[in-house]
């Protein structure tokens, strides 16, 4: 299996939570939300390191894992600059492929990962979708056809290198494969088979923190 490095981007304030804090330091199911979507990838065998961008003033939560793959690094003004850090941060080569998740999705699954990697090909980009379920309206009462929409969620990933490069772009997105992208960086949709949801708004903790409860997870 291909080994991955893995970037955690959980330098953000998270505002939209609900929460006085940053969400990745709140608690579901007895654990730090940061702590629960690093110990999924753990798990992981081809899992080969880790970092973990925090914001300046912060340290890891009392639970975080004790594992020689992890390091934490301070993240930047942006995500961008965050994850840059990250992979600056990290011990891996220029060509070794990098996934990178947000710390708010601690669902994700194996098999999900498995074929993030199956399909990451050298040159090219990979991402996690999923199939849009409510029709979708824009403010000025258009609908859109869903049929040509997926939801994007992480990890999303690509070498190291590329990652590097896209990510120094000026730009504003709110994911890596939009650098990628705009890099002409082809990047590859794969279909999620699982929930992964992100923890963003004051409605998620309760469902969030009934999964975390269930056997198996
Ligand atoms: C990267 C992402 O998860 C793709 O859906 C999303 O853009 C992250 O958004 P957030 O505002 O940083 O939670």
């Amino acid at each position: 299996m291909t080994p991955f490095y893995l970037v955690i981007a959980a330098a953000g304030a998270g505002h939209r939570s609900g929460r006085d804090r940053p969400k990745q330091f709140e608690t579901i199911a007895g654990h730090s939300l940061l702590t629960l979507t690093l110990s999924r990838f753990l798990g992981h065998p081809a899992l080969a390191g880790v970092v973990v961008a925090l914001a300046p003033c912060q340290s890891p939560p009392p639970d975080f894992p004790t594992d020689p793959r992890i390091q934490t690094c301070v993240g930047g003004a942006t995500r961008a600059a965050s994850v840059i850090n990250a992979c600056r941060a990290l011990d891996a080569p220029g060509d070794a492929c990098v996934l990178v998740h947000d710390a708010a999705r601690p669902f994700v699954s194996h098999a999900d990962i498995d074929a993030l990697l199956a399909a990451f090909e050298p040159g090219r980009g990979v991402y996690l979708v999923a199939p849009v379920a409510d029709t979708l309206r824009d403010h000025d009462g258009r609908t859109l056809d869903r049929d040509r929409i997926h939801r994007v969620l992480t990890p999303q990933g690509a070498a190291r290198d590329a990652l590097l490069a896209a990510l120094a772009a000026p730009l504003s997105a709110t994911d890596e494969v939009a650098y990628l992208q705009a890099a002409g960086v082809a990047c590859d949709a794969v279909t999620s088979d699982g929930h992964n949801l992100k923890i963003t708004h004051p409605g998620d903790w309760a469902l969030a923190d009934a999964l975390a409860r269930q056997p198996g997870f």
